[in-house]
Protein backbone atom coordinates (compact mmCIF):
# COMPACT_ATOMS: atom_id res chain seq x y z
CA UNK A 1 0.00 0.00 0.00
CA UNK A 2 1.12 3.22 -0.94
CA UNK A 3 0.93 5.41 2.44
CA UNK A 4 1.97 9.38 3.03
CA UNK A 5 2.09 10.33 6.40
CA UNK A 6 1.91 14.19 7.20
CA UNK A 7 3.36 14.70 11.15
CA UNK A 8 2.77 17.84 12.89
CA UNK A 9 4.49 19.02 16.03
CA UNK A 10 2.29 17.16 18.14
CA UNK A 11 3.76 13.69 17.60
CA UNK A 12 6.80 15.22 18.86
CA UNK A 13 5.21 16.41 21.65
CA UNK A 14 5.83 13.52 23.85
CA UNK A 15 9.82 13.84 23.39
CA UNK A 16 9.29 16.97 24.91
CA UNK A 17 9.40 19.14 22.05
CA UNK A 18 7.01 22.13 22.35
CA UNK A 19 3.99 22.65 19.75
CA UNK A 20 3.34 26.29 18.39
CA UNK A 21 -0.62 26.31 19.70
CA UNK A 22 -0.20 24.97 23.04
CA UNK A 23 -0.77 26.98 26.12
CA UNK A 24 3.09 26.37 26.32
CA UNK A 25 3.75 26.45 22.98
CA UNK A 26 6.82 28.32 21.14
CA UNK A 27 4.85 31.00 19.99
CA UNK A 28 3.66 31.82 23.29
CA UNK A 29 6.99 33.25 24.09
CA UNK A 30 7.57 34.79 20.82
CA UNK A 31 5.39 37.01 18.11
CA UNK A 32 5.46 34.84 14.89
CA UNK A 33 5.86 37.37 12.76
CA UNK A 34 9.07 38.29 14.79
CA UNK A 35 10.63 34.97 14.74
CA UNK A 36 9.68 33.08 11.84
CA UNK A 37 9.40 35.73 8.79
CA UNK A 38 12.12 36.84 6.76
CA UNK A 39 10.81 40.46 8.04
CA UNK A 40 11.13 39.28 11.42
CA UNK A 41 14.90 38.30 10.31
CA UNK A 42 15.99 41.58 8.38
CA UNK A 43 14.48 43.63 11.68
CA UNK A 44 16.70 41.70 14.14
CA UNK A 45 18.95 38.93 12.97
CA UNK A 46 20.12 38.76 16.34
CA UNK A 47 16.89 37.61 18.22
CA UNK A 48 15.92 34.95 15.51
CA UNK A 49 19.31 33.20 15.77
CA UNK A 50 18.95 32.62 19.08
CA UNK A 51 15.35 31.59 18.60
CA UNK A 52 16.57 28.69 16.30
CA UNK A 53 19.84 28.52 18.43
CA UNK A 54 18.23 27.34 21.35
CA UNK A 55 15.66 25.01 19.73
CA UNK A 56 18.71 23.48 17.65
CA UNK A 57 20.65 22.97 21.16
CA UNK A 58 17.50 21.54 22.63
CA UNK A 59 17.55 18.48 20.13
CA UNK A 60 20.14 16.94 22.38
CA UNK A 61 18.05 16.70 25.19
CA UNK A 62 14.95 14.68 23.20
CA UNK A 63 14.38 11.60 22.00
CA UNK A 64 12.14 9.87 19.53
CA UNK A 65 8.93 8.53 21.05
CA UNK A 66 7.30 5.65 20.46
CA UNK A 67 5.15 7.01 17.80
CA UNK A 68 8.21 8.10 15.69
CA UNK A 69 9.53 4.21 16.09
CA UNK A 70 6.38 3.07 14.64
CA UNK A 71 6.35 4.85 11.18
CA UNK A 72 10.12 3.70 11.19
CA UNK A 73 8.66 -0.17 11.33
CA UNK A 74 5.88 0.79 9.34
CA UNK A 75 8.49 1.67 6.78
CA UNK A 76 10.30 -1.50 6.65
CA UNK A 77 7.40 -3.52 5.97
CA UNK A 78 7.97 -4.93 2.50
CA UNK A 79 3.70 -4.54 1.61
CA UNK A 80 3.83 -0.69 2.22
CA UNK A 81 5.57 2.13 0.39
CA UNK A 82 5.87 4.91 2.92
CA UNK A 83 6.64 8.87 2.64
CA UNK A 84 6.62 10.73 5.61
CA UNK A 85 5.97 14.42 4.98
CA UNK A 86 7.09 16.92 7.96
CA UNK A 87 6.25 20.13 9.07
CA UNK A 88 8.70 19.32 11.78
CA UNK A 89 12.24 20.84 11.96
CA UNK A 90 13.56 18.25 14.42
CA UNK A 91 15.37 15.12 13.36
CA UNK A 92 13.21 12.66 15.50
CA UNK A 93 12.11 10.62 12.88
CA UNK A 94 15.42 10.06 11.53
CA UNK A 95 16.81 9.41 14.51
CA UNK A 96 13.82 6.66 15.33
CA UNK A 97 14.94 5.25 11.82
CA UNK A 98 12.71 6.47 9.03
CA UNK A 99 14.82 7.02 5.84
CA UNK A 100 12.33 8.46 2.94
CA UNK A 101 10.97 11.95 5.35
CA UNK A 102 10.88 15.33 3.77
CA UNK A 103 10.87 18.19 5.98
CA UNK A 104 8.59 20.86 4.36
CA UNK A 105 9.20 23.67 6.60
CA UNK A 106 13.35 23.11 7.13
CA UNK A 107 15.83 21.72 9.43
CA UNK A 108 18.00 23.05 12.72
CA UNK A 109 20.01 20.93 11.73
CA UNK A 110 20.87 22.62 8.81
CA UNK A 111 22.35 26.24 7.64
CA UNK A 112 21.49 28.29 4.90
CA UNK A 113 23.90 30.85 2.87
CA UNK A 114 21.77 34.03 1.28
CA UNK A 115 25.39 34.91 -0.57
CA UNK A 116 25.80 31.49 -2.17
CA UNK A 117 22.89 29.74 -1.96
CA UNK A 118 24.62 26.68 -0.37
CA UNK A 119 23.46 24.43 2.51
CA UNK A 120 25.32 22.60 5.45
CA UNK A 121 24.58 20.55 7.77
CA UNK A 122 24.99 22.33 10.92
CA UNK A 123 24.51 21.53 14.86
CA UNK A 124 26.22 24.36 16.36
CA UNK A 125 24.77 28.14 17.43
CA UNK A 126 25.24 30.37 14.03
CA UNK A 127 24.99 33.27 16.53
CA UNK A 128 27.98 34.60 16.49
CA UNK A 129 29.37 31.20 14.45
CA UNK A 130 31.73 31.27 11.61
CA UNK A 131 31.05 32.33 8.05
CA UNK A 132 29.78 30.61 5.37
CA UNK A 133 31.74 27.19 4.58
CA UNK A 134 31.23 27.67 1.29
CA UNK A 135 32.14 31.35 0.57
CA UNK A 136 33.21 32.79 3.87
CA UNK A 137 30.08 35.31 4.17
CA UNK A 138 28.46 35.84 7.13
CA UNK A 139 25.55 35.29 5.48
CA UNK A 140 24.12 32.27 7.03
CA UNK A 141 20.33 31.96 8.55
CA UNK A 142 18.62 28.81 9.81
CA UNK A 143 17.60 26.61 6.96
CA UNK A 144 13.63 26.86 8.18
CA UNK A 145 11.08 27.73 5.65
CA UNK A 146 9.26 30.64 7.53
CA UNK A 147 5.74 32.75 6.74
CA UNK A 148 5.67 34.16 3.25
CA UNK A 149 8.55 31.34 1.74
CA UNK A 150 7.72 28.54 -0.56
CA UNK A 151 7.85 25.34 1.60
CA UNK A 152 9.93 22.31 0.27
CA UNK A 153 9.87 20.03 -2.42
CA UNK A 154 6.30 20.25 -2.87
CA UNK A 155 6.16 18.43 -6.21
CA UNK A 156 7.18 15.41 -4.70
CA UNK A 157 4.73 15.97 -2.62
CA UNK A 158 2.59 16.37 -4.48
CA UNK A 159 2.87 13.35 -7.01
CA UNK A 160 3.74 11.35 -3.77
CA UNK A 161 -0.72 12.23 -2.89
CA UNK A 162 -1.35 11.24 -6.62
CA UNK A 163 0.51 7.59 -6.05
CA UNK A 164 -1.19 7.40 -2.45
CA UNK A 165 -3.84 4.81 -1.21
CA UNK A 166 -3.99 6.16 2.02
CA UNK A 167 -2.83 10.00 3.54
CA UNK A 168 -2.38 9.85 7.60
CA UNK A 169 -2.30 13.05 9.77
CA UNK A 170 -0.98 12.62 12.99
CA UNK A 171 -0.09 15.78 15.39
CA UNK A 172 -1.05 18.49 13.37
CA UNK A 173 -3.68 21.44 13.96
CA UNK A 174 -4.36 21.99 10.39
CA UNK A 175 -3.62 25.41 11.03
CA UNK A 176 -1.34 26.14 8.37
CA UNK A 177 -0.75 26.02 4.98
CA UNK A 178 -0.44 24.57 2.14
CA UNK A 179 0.27 21.41 4.35
CA UNK A 180 -3.35 21.94 5.70
CA UNK A 181 -4.84 21.66 2.25
CA UNK A 182 -2.79 18.38 1.75
CA UNK A 183 -6.27 16.36 2.74
CA UNK A 184 -8.30 17.79 0.54
CA UNK A 185 -5.96 17.04 -2.46
CA UNK A 186 -5.64 13.39 -0.97
CA UNK A 187 -9.07 12.87 -1.25
CA UNK A 188 -9.32 14.39 -4.54
CA UNK A 189 -6.86 11.79 -6.19
CA UNK A 190 -8.98 9.01 -4.34
CA UNK A 191 -7.18 8.07 -1.21
CA UNK A 192 -8.72 6.79 2.00
CA UNK A 193 -7.74 9.16 4.90
CA UNK A 194 -7.06 8.84 8.24
CA UNK A 195 -6.79 11.76 11.26
CA UNK A 196 -4.45 10.79 14.14
CA UNK A 197 -4.55 13.80 16.62
CA UNK A 198 -5.05 14.41 20.29
CA UNK A 199 -7.87 16.18 19.31
CA UNK A 200 -9.97 16.79 16.41
CA UNK A 201 -7.72 19.36 13.99
CA UNK A 202 -9.48 22.44 11.87
CA UNK A 203 -9.61 20.20 8.94
CA UNK A 204 -11.13 17.22 10.93
CA UNK A 205 -13.99 16.77 9.41
CA UNK A 206 -12.45 16.11 6.14
CA UNK A 207 -11.27 12.81 7.27
CA UNK A 208 -12.59 8.99 6.55
CA UNK A 209 -11.49 7.94 9.81
CA UNK A 210 -10.28 9.78 12.84
CA UNK A 211 -8.93 8.53 15.92
CA UNK A 212 -8.00 10.66 19.12
CA UNK A 213 -5.27 10.26 21.73
CA UNK A 214 -1.74 10.84 22.39
CA UNK A 215 0.16 9.76 19.10
CA UNK A 216 2.65 7.40 21.32
CA UNK A 217 -0.35 5.50 21.77
CA UNK A 218 -2.34 5.63 18.82
CA UNK A 219 0.39 5.55 16.41
CA UNK A 220 2.00 2.30 17.43
CA UNK A 221 -1.93 0.97 18.21
CA UNK A 222 -2.51 2.21 14.02
CA UNK A 223 0.69 0.44 13.03
CA UNK A 224 0.75 -2.78 14.49
C1 LIG B 1 -1.18 30.92 9.98
C2 LIG B 1 -1.68 30.51 8.61
C3 LIG B 1 -3.08 30.93 8.34
N1 LIG B 1 -0.76 31.08 7.59
C4 LIG B 1 -0.38 30.30 6.56
O1 LIG B 1 -0.78 29.17 6.38
C5 LIG B 1 0.63 30.95 5.66
C6 LIG B 1 -0.07 31.87 4.64
C7 LIG B 1 -0.98 31.14 3.76
C8 LIG B 1 -0.61 30.48 2.64
N2 LIG B 1 -1.72 29.92 2.06
C9 LIG B 1 -2.81 30.22 2.80
C10 LIG B 1 -4.15 29.88 2.63
C11 LIG B 1 -5.05 30.34 3.55
C12 LIG B 1 -4.60 31.15 4.63
C13 LIG B 1 -3.25 31.46 4.80
C14 LIG B 1 -2.36 30.99 3.88
N3 LIG B 1 1.43 29.93 4.99
C15 LIG B 1 2.70 30.28 4.61
O2 LIG B 1 3.18 31.38 4.76
C16 LIG B 1 3.50 29.19 3.92
C17 LIG B 1 4.69 28.72 4.80
C18 LIG B 1 4.25 28.17 6.06
C19 LIG B 1 5.44 27.56 6.82
C20 LIG B 1 5.87 28.42 7.98
N4 LIG B 1 6.85 27.70 8.81
C21 LIG B 1 6.54 26.86 9.79
N5 LIG B 1 7.49 26.18 10.50
C22 LIG B 1 8.89 26.50 10.31
C23 LIG B 1 9.26 27.54 11.29
C24 LIG B 1 9.51 26.98 12.66
O3 LIG B 1 9.23 25.78 12.91
O4 LIG B 1 9.98 27.76 13.47
S1 LIG B 1 4.87 26.58 10.16
C25 LIG B 1 4.86 25.82 11.73
O5 LIG B 1 3.59 26.07 12.25
C26 LIG B 1 2.77 24.94 12.02
C27 LIG B 1 2.37 24.47 13.39
O6 LIG B 1 1.36 23.58 13.22
P1 LIG B 1 1.42 22.13 13.92
O7 LIG B 1 2.68 21.45 13.60
O8 LIG B 1 0.15 21.51 13.55
O9 LIG B 1 1.48 22.48 15.50
P2 LIG B 1 0.31 23.08 16.43
O10 LIG B 1 0.96 23.43 17.70
O11 LIG B 1 -0.46 24.10 15.70
O12 LIG B 1 -0.70 21.84 16.65
C28 LIG B 1 -0.26 20.70 17.31
C29 LIG B 1 -1.37 19.66 17.12
O13 LIG B 1 -0.92 18.45 17.72
C30 LIG B 1 -1.91 18.00 18.64
N6 LIG B 1 -1.17 17.34 19.74
C31 LIG B 1 -0.57 17.93 20.81
N7 LIG B 1 0.03 16.97 21.58
C32 LIG B 1 -0.21 15.77 20.96
C33 LIG B 1 0.13 14.41 21.24
N8 LIG B 1 0.83 14.08 22.33
N9 LIG B 1 -0.26 13.46 20.38
C34 LIG B 1 -1.00 13.77 19.26
N10 LIG B 1 -1.35 15.05 18.92
C35 LIG B 1 -0.95 16.02 19.76
C36 LIG B 1 -2.70 19.21 19.08
O14 LIG B 1 -4.00 18.80 19.41
C37 LIG B 1 -2.68 20.06 17.79
O15 LIG B 1 -3.76 19.69 16.94
C38 LIG B 1 3.60 23.87 11.36
O16 LIG B 1 3.39 23.92 9.98
C39 LIG B 1 5.01 24.31 11.71
O17 LIG B 1 5.96 23.86 10.79
N11 LIG B 1 4.14 29.71 2.74
C40 LIG B 1 3.41 30.10 1.69
O18 LIG B 1 2.21 29.99 1.65
O19 LIG B 1 4.18 30.61 0.70
C41 LIG B 1 3.40 31.20 -0.36
C42 LIG B 1 4.30 31.39 -1.47
C43 LIG B 1 3.82 31.05 -2.70
C44 LIG B 1 4.63 31.29 -3.80
C45 LIG B 1 5.89 31.86 -3.64
C46 LIG B 1 6.37 32.17 -2.35
C47 LIG B 1 5.57 31.93 -1.24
Amino acid sequence: MKIVVLTGAGISAESGVPTFRASDGLWEGHRVEDVATPEGFARDPEAVQRFYDDRRAHLAVVEPNPAHRALAELEQHERHDVLVVTQNVDDLHERAGSRSVVHMHGELLSAWCGACDGRFRWDAPLLGGPGCPGCGERTLRPDIVWFGELPYELDRIDDALRGADLFVSIGTSGAVYPAAGFVTAARAYGARTLELNLEPSQGSLMFDERRHGPAGTVVPAWVR
